[in-house]
């Protein structure tokens, strides 16, 4: 579905990405993983359309993508969250799902304007799928709090449905579960297993917690100081000596 080829990202004089490759299935969980600084956020930034790569293809359906804004990258069906939440605090649970989807979907101004039967469908069918997943990541109790005022984990959760509600066919997580505690990060294990197997959708993560990737990965890649350095199944990541130097060096 997606290929990532020969991917770099030069800031000035800092080539943080370089050579960076990766592909990923319909219906596969792959992680990016490395040391801090290594150049993971800015891989899904180059994928997600919130940078021009300075070099590399980026292919959705063998269909070249890279240097597209972001918002037409998320009309294609692959979406991200962020390292930091990124709610619209002062609205409600339900009113943050509500909005993605009227910014996902062309709405139609008169429509709106004079309320015509298939606004109000629309608007009904958009109010359905916000309750499903809502119910979904366990969060439909607080339908009508201000996002602002959820605990963080809570937080997290919803803007995974938020992705969900636009119905993607790629969900991009940037860590997750940084910040959740060892039962959120359960939940989460479950949530993001189940978006895979139930509704076939291709994960690519990044994460720093080792046993949720270890366990959940179809494929990890490894990049240290902007390049590839091991791509594989989690037992072959978990041994490789190459990984476990550039690890431990960071400690
Ligand atoms: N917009 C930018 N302008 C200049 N330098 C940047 C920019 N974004 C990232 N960098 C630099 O690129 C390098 C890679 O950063 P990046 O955030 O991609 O790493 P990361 O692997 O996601 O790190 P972490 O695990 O700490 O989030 C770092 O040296 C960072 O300072």
């Amino acid at each position: 579905m997606l290929e990532v080829e020969n991917l770099s990202m030069r800031f000035g004089g800092l080539l943080a990405v370089d050579g960076v490759s990766l592909k990923i299935s319909d219906k596969e969980i792959v992680s990016i993983i490395g040391p801090n600084g290594a150049g993971k956020t800015t891989v899904f930034n180059c994928i997600s359309g919130f940078y021009r790569p300075t070099g590399g293809k980026v292919k959705l359906d063998g269909v070249e993508i890279q240097g597209l804004p972001d918002y037409k990258i998320s009309r294609k069906g692959m979406v991200r969250t962020f390292q930091h939440v990124r709610l619209f605090n002062s609205m409600t649970v339900i009113e943050n799902l509500l909005v993605a989807q009227h910014r996902h979907v062309n709405t139609n101004l008169l429509a709106g304007l004079f309320t015509t039967p298939s606004y109000r469908r629309k608007e009904r069918e958009a109010m359905d799928h916000a309750a499903y997943w809502l119910e979904k990541v366990n969060l439909l109790d607080l339908a009508n709090r201000e996002a602002g005022n959820l605990a963080y984990g809570q937080q997290r959760r919803l803007e995974i449905a938020r992705c969900m509600v636009t119905k993607p066919r790629m969900l991009m997580l940037d860590e997750p579960a940084a910040g959740l505690n060892p039962r959120e990060t359960k939940d989460l294990d479950e949530l993001i297993v189940s978006l895979k197997e139930d509704y076939n959708i291709a994960i690519l993560l990044i994460e720093h917690d080792m046993s949720l990737v270890m366990g959940i990965s179809d494929e990890i890649v490894v990049i240290n100081q902007g390049q590839p350095l091991a791509s594989g199944k989690p037992e072959e990541i978990r041994t490789n000596p190459d990984v476990i130097k550039a690890y431990l060096g960071e400690v």
